[in-house]
Order: C-alpha cells, then sequence, then structure tokens
C-alpha cells in the first residue's frame, strides 16, 4: 500500500501492543532492577554484539531477552529488512521530496554497482572523488597556488547544517589521530558557519588571505546564511588583492571552490564551473559528509588516503547493515533500543557521552542527523503520529559531562544514555614510571566503566546506613540506579573507525524512523522560521533605509522590532 512500505503502521500491530504490556511489567514497582538483571551471567553474555572489533554492550538497558525478542518482532512487523534494503537499492524513499536515499553509494568502492532510477551512480562518485583528490593533492602540493603565489596553506570552509557539521565532526576526530596530524602538518582548517557576523571574525583572525582557500559548501546554494558569509568573504579577498594589486577575478578564481548540488547556482554565483565540486539530490544535507561537503574540506586537510579510509570505514559499517543479522546487527539494535526507550518507557531525551576529547562534536553532528531526521508529526501517508516521534539528542565529551549535567541524569530525570569508548587513545600518556597509578587514558576509561555502573546499579539507603552517613543525608545521597545506557567500545578511533562511528549512527536514525513510519529524510519543519526571517529582513531594510514604520508584526514583535530599529548596530 502507498506510503506504507511496512505490513501497516507500527502501533497497529501485535508486535507493538505486546511491546506496551512488556513495558507496563518492565516499568512497575515489581519490574527487574538493572542491579539484579546485572547478576545474570547468560544474560549479560547475550546483551552484547560485535562488528569488527566494536563491542556494543547493551546489558545496561532495561530490557530481557524476551524484551529484545519482542524489538525483534516489531522490526520484523514493520518489515525493517525491506525498507533498509529499498533504501540501499536507491528506491525513491524519500517520498516528500520524491528522491533516493543514498548516501552509501558515497563510499561504495569502485566498481561497485548501485543503480538509482535505472542510473549506476557509483562511476560519478568515483569521478568526482577523483576531482577532489586531484585539486587536494595540487594545493597541497603548492602546484595550485595562491593569486599572488603563496601556497594554500589555510582553508575556509564556508557552510551551515549538514554543510558544516559532519565534515566539523570529522575535522576534529582526526585533529589528533597519529595519521591525520602527520599528514595535516602545516596546514589549517577552520568552518564559519553562523550568519552572526562575530563567526566571521572568529574564522577571519590571523588569516594571511593571499594563503587562504574558501570552500563554499552548500547543496542548494541558496542557504541565506552561507551566500552572506560567502559574499562578506569574497570581498576579503578582493580586499586583500587590491592591496596586492592583484586582480580581483584572478583573486577569487584561485581562492575560492564551491561544492553543491546547484552546480549552476555556485557558478551564478563567480565560481568557475572547474572549481565547483557536484554532489546529487538522493544526498541528504546531514547525510552528505561523504559527498564532497566532507572530502573536499578533509582531502585538502588530512590528503587522499587519511580520506579514503575514512570513506573505508563508513563502507564497512555500510556492509554489516545490509547484511548483518537482525540480533547482531549495531545499526539496528541501537535504533530498536532508542524506539523502546522512547516510545515505550518514556524517555524523550537521549544523552551521547564520548570519552574523547576527539569526538567533541561527535553529539552537535548526531543532534542534525537525528532531530532533523526523525523530529516528525506525521506518518508517511500524512496520518498524525498516536506518539512522539524523535528524542532529543544532547551530549559532551567526558569526562567534562561528569563534572555539570550527569548529576541530573544520576538523581533528576531519567536519560538513557550511549558511552563511546576507546581502548586506545590518539594521544597516550603513561606516567606510571613516575609514580601515576594508571596511565591517562586508563584513568579517563576507568570513569567510562564506572558511570554506567553507577547509573545502572544506584545506592540505596541500606549502603548508606551501612557507610554510616546520617539518616537525615540519606534521601539526599541516594542513586535510585536503573537508568539505562548502552556502552560501545572501540578499538581506536582512527580515521576508518570514525567513518565506521559516523555511518553507525546515521543507520540508527534511519531505522528508528522506519520502525516508527515516518520519512526521516526531509525537513519541512525548517522552512517556515525561514520565510518570516525575510519578512523581518524587508522590514528591517526599509525602516533602515527610509525610516518606513514597523507593520504588519503582531503586537509582541512590533514592539521589540521598534526598540531594535530606534538605534543603529
Ligand atoms: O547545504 P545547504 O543547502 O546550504 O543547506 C544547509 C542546511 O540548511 C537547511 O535549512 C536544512 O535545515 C539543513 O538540512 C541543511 O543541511
Amino acid at each position: 500500500m502507498a506510503g506504507k512500505p511496512g505490513r501497516g503502521p507500527a502501533w497497529e500491530t501485535a508486535a507493538w501492543a505486546a511491546l506496551s504490556d512488556e513495558a507496563a511489567k518492565i516499568q512497575s514497582d515489581k519490574g527487574p532492577h538493572l542491579r539484579d538483571l546485572l547478576k545474570d551471567e547468560a544474560r549479560c553474555g547475550a546483551l552484547q554484539a560485535e562488528f569488527d572489533g566494536i563491542l556494543m554492550d547493551y546489558a545496561r538497558q532495561k530490557v530481557t531477552l524476551d524484551t529484545r525478542q519482542k524489538l525483534l518482532d516489531l522490526a520484523d512487523a514493520v518489515n525493517l529488512k525491506v525498507q533498509i534494503t529499498a533504501m540501499a537499492s536507491g528506491k525513491f524513499i524519500n517520498t516528500t521530496e520524491n528522491r533516493a536515499v543514498m548516501h552509501i553509494a558515497l563510499r561504495a568502492p569502485k566498481g561497485e554497482k548501485i543503480l538509482v532510477g535505472d542510473v549506476d551512480v557509483v562511476p560519478e562518485v568515483h569521478e568526482v572523488l577523483d576531482r577532489i583528490y586531484d585539486f587536494a593533492d595540487r594545493v597541497r602540493s603548492g602546484k595550485h597556488a595562491g593569486a599572488t603565489g603563496k601556497k594554500l596553506t589555510n582553508v575556509i570552509s564556508i557552510g551551515i547544517g549538514g554543510s558544516y557539521l559532519g565534515p566539523e565532526f570529522v575535522h576534529e576526530a582526526l585533529r589528533t589521530d597519529e595519521a591525520g596530524a602527520a599528514a595535516a602538518e602545516g596546514r589549517s582548517l577552520r568552518f564559519l558557519a553562523n550568519v552572526d557576523p562575530v563567526d566571521v571574525k572568529r574564522a577571519l583572525e590571523g588569516l594571511d588571505p593571499e594563503s587562504t582557500l574558501v570552500v563554499v559548501v552548500s547543496k542548494t546554494f541558496t542557504t541565506a546564511e552561507t551566500m552572506l558569509n560567502a559574499r562578506t568573504v569574497s570581498r576579503w579577498l578582493e580586499e586583500a588583492a587590491k592591496s596586492a594589486g592583484v586582480d580581483k577575478s584572478e583573486m577569487i578564481a584561485k581562492h575560492m571552490i564551491a561544492v553543491s548540488a546547484n552546480v549552476p547556482g555556485a557558478q551564478d554565483f563567480g565560481i568557475d564551473g572547474d572549481n565547483v565540486f557536484g554532489f546529487w539530490d538522493w544526498v541528504g544535507g546531514r547525510y552528505s559528509v561523504c559527498s564532497a561537503v566532507g572530502v573536499m574540506p578533509l582531502a585538502l586537510q588530512y590528503g587522499k588516503a587519511v580520506v579514503q579510509e575514512f570513506l573505508a570505514g563508513a563502507q564497512s559499517m555500510d556492509e554489516h547493515f545490509l547484511t548483518a543479522p537482525l540480533e547482531n546487527n549495531l545499526p539496528v539494535l541501537l535504533g530498536l533500543l532508542g524506539v523502546w526507550n522512547s516510545s515505550f518507557l518514556g524517555y524523550s531525551v537521549r544523552c551521547l557521552l564520548p570519552y574523547s576529547q576527539a569526538l567533541l562534536r561527535f553529539p552537535a553532528h548526531i543532534q542534525q542527523v537525528d532531530m532533523e531526521s526523525n523530529g516528525k508529526r506525521v506518518a508517511l501517508d500524512g496520518t498524525e503520529l498516536p506518539f512522539d516521534a524523535g528524542e532529543i539528542n544532547f551530549g559532551e565529551p567526558m569526562t567534562n559531562g561528569q563534572h555539570s549535567f550527569m548529576q541530573l541524569i544520576h538523581q533528576g530525570r531519567v536519560v538513557p544514555c550511549d558511552f563511546l569508548g576507546s581502548i586506545k587513545s590518539q594521544n597516550p600518556i603513561d606516567n606510571t614510571g613516575n609514580g601515576e597509578p594508571v596511565s591517562n587514558h586508563d584513568e579517563l576509561m576507568s570513569n567510562f566503566f564506572a558511570q554506567a555502573d553507577a547509573l545502572a546499579m544506584g545506592k540505596t539507603q541500606a549502603d548508606l546506613k551501612a557507610e554510616g552517613v546520617p539518616e537525615k543525608l540519606w534521601p539526599h545521597k541516594e542513586f535510585p540506579g536503573n537508568r539505562p545506557t548502552t556502552s560501545i567500545l572501540f578499538p581506536c578511533f582512527d580515521a576508518r573507525r570514525v567513518g565506521q562511528l559516523l555511518s553507525l549512527y546515521e543507520h540508527r536514525s534511519a531505522v528508528q524512523g522506519f520502525v516508527w513510519g515516518i520519512n526521516s529524510f526531509d525537513q519541512w519543519g525548517v522552512e517556515l522560521g525561514k520565510v518570516l526571517a525575510k519578512q523581518v529582513r524587508t522590514q528591517l531594510q526599509s525602516s533602515r533605509q527610509d525610516g518606513a514604520k514597523v507593520k504588519g508584526f503582531n503586537p509582541s514583535t512590533t514592539s521589540m522590532l521598534e526598540r531594535f530599529v530606534a538605534s543603529q548596530n
């Protein structure tokens, strides 16, 4: 039936009803506590899954083996496997925009065949990749130099949302990786996203325009913020051209390139067609890290070899997602647990806790991937959902979060967490020879293991009594525990593993959307604000230029606007 790729809405299936009953049991006073569930060795052994050395332990989720089976039954009831295959085989599953969803093709190896409609897209993908590698190589070697002959050692990538967050996450992740750092020696990569002019100051501070290459990244090449920032930075380049006595157009030709699915739009902006690197409408903005959007800035900074490792990592996780049985499939399990926690146990927030400073921007990227994908209110056929889809995502690198928001997660609201850690550090420091009890990474990871157990086990008033804590403090010092978490242990975070992590979380969101029966690949919810901003912009222009009265807004906005235009900024 059109618009319903499963066997009917998930919430009308017997599997959904069975999970609702299961949730009522688990959440009741008589339901099991994680403290007890964690005593069960067989259960702990069974609630682990592994792929390529990545261990996912979900024994600290409020599930029994029976719950897991019921979640897998739900996956079956909504034809999850069929929906995954439909995505991977280029079906136009983004029905409101009539598009395929093929970010998987961006990391497919040469020679693989992936059809979108009746076109095999892999050759086009590799043609663009080869152009990027070639261009990046020429910049890195100095063959493509700036207008005054200087080597282009600095890159500013201008873009917002999906044209910014993913590339920045990967850049931060590779910055301190050994191979990444070696490949990036002598180079810098910065991002300019916000339309706030303060971000322009931060991005340009201390940069020499003569040695700076600007990459304008925008799928549509119409995004207001990116276009204004691109114009602002092109003026900065033109000023520099004037001072250096070189031609303005020469400066733009040598120092400005674009990444876009709208190649004519980029050319109209004034960027030479040879310097425009394309991608396709079947790549959603938030899923575009492995297109030219991410590959261009990353190849400039880290070179081809590192980027290829990253893409190969993402591809290996894609392969696992498409082929592993659902009960051992990491993205599927993560997605099903997300559905369980939010739709059945009622936890609408989740927290991403990377025990790695290099994953500093991972939560911000996944915030967009997940919240823009699954923050929807209707099913594919337009009927209103009888539950809230989507989850609120937030997070910070750890152990920093332990000293700020973790209080709430231990003793306030229940917020399921994903703990992400690695066996090896990107920067091992070992002063055990100088009296430190453990290496610095072991110290970090002590917290990774301890926090998850603290959340699961808690601490009872009986424990406090035994410790001799004064009775009046017992309620304050009690930890209820029974707070669900998943721990994912990676061997390390190098380029390949970062690619795997990216793909893992992209597919997690897709799985949840497939189960909920929504379109995870459109984002109409961002449009209204853009339209209203246009009206305000027109008002500001006429008020500033002609002293026009503020009109056409509600009284609240009118009074704020009047105050705003009363003085120049
Ligand atoms: O890449 P662009 O076309 O400039 O779009 C940048 C971003 O803005 C839009 O408003 C959407 O919310 C995002 O999904 C998109 O990634």
